[in-house]
């Protein structure tokens, strides 16, 4: 069976401070009312990048504490400070984390080299197994089939969270690599990648969406083709109006319309507008209202 993962969000106050009640509400509305199979937490729709040291570990601690292990969890520790990424690794893996994963190295134009030194290095003294989090769109670091076959050469390193549209790579990864762990990262491509054989899905959407992506795998695995298709449009048309809204601080207003206090995004991520909330609550009758 494919796994499902939200990618969980940080519901923050408006001074950027983390809302722990809010967090705490999304985490159980996933494992609660979505039934995800796990949670990503840490990575770009939890707003880590823009977080302070402390925050990061609150949420860690958070997250854990909440879930127990009523789901599976993945702690996303990449960092611009290669210390701070082995810290938390470390961190995370005594609070007993399961999986560790870790975004490329990005911002300064690393060689491979220095990105393959950073993963050995993050995984060298942890008793984990790390992820690769690879999202060329937002860190322009794309890695070849040949560097991941580098990097797998480290048997700590287990897989990769894939959020990348070339799917001729993926398909090639996917056969050179049959017993990585392969994870979708782009929810509007779910269907195409689940067609190319990939383990599970981690995603932003599936926060509020969850219900629709578990049925078009259950549809795929039936081979209910047409099914699958017709939900993956469906979810995409969610997808587009939250991002047509500004997605971030769209999540999180969707959120509150499903009656769970999302908070809000950490500046300078967009705050909400009237605009918005009125988009939001459009979206919420259009695409997830239930009758
Ligand atoms: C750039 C970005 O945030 N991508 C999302 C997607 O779930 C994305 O929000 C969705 O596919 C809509 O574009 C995930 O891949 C990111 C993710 O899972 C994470 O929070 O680390």
């Amino acid at each position: 069976m494919k796994k499902l993962y939200s990618a969980l969000m940080t519901a923050f106050n408006d001074d950027g401070s983390i809302n722990e009640a809010g967090t705490r509400e999304m985490i159980r509305y996933n494992i609660d009312v979505n039934k995800v199979d796990g949670l990503y937490v840490g990575g770009s729709t939890g707003e880590n990048f823009n977080m302070s040291h402390e925050q990061k570990e609150q949420v860690f601690k958070i997250a854990i504490d909440e879930a127990k292990n009523d789901v599976d969890l993945i702690a996303q520790v990449g960092s611009l400070d290669l210390n701070e990424s082995k810290y938390l690794a470390k961190f995370v893996t005594d609070l007993g984390y399961p999986h560790i994963s870790a975004v490329t190295p990005f911002y300064y134009n690393y060689t491979f080299e220095q990105i393959k030194d950073y993963y050995n290095e993050i995984v060298k003294d942890v008793d984990n197994e790390l992820i690769i989090y690879s999202i060329p769109v937002l860190t322009g670091v794309s890695l070849s089939l040949d560097q991941f076959a580098e990097l797998f050469e480290n048997p700590k390193i287990i897989g990769i969270k894939y959020t990348n549209a070339d799917f001729f790579l993926l398909e090639r990864v996917r056969n050179r690599f049959p017993d990585k762990l392969i994870l979708s990262g782009f929810d509007e491509m779910l269907l195409p990648a689940l067609a190319l054989g990939v383990d599970g899905a981690i995603g932003s959407t599936y926060n509020l969406n969850a219900k629709r992506a578990k049925a078009e795998m259950n549809a795929f695995d039936a081979g209910d083709i047409d099914k699958a298709r017709q939900l993956q449009k469906d979810s995409n048309d969610l997808i587009s109006a939250l991002i047509a809204n500004d997605i971030y601080p769209s999540l999180k207003l969707v959120f509150k319309e499903l009656g769970v206090n999302a908070g809000v995004t950490k500046k300078p991520m967009a705050q909400p507008t009237s605009e918005m909330i009125a988009g939001a609550k459009k979206i919420y009758n259009d695409y997830l209202k239930e009758d």
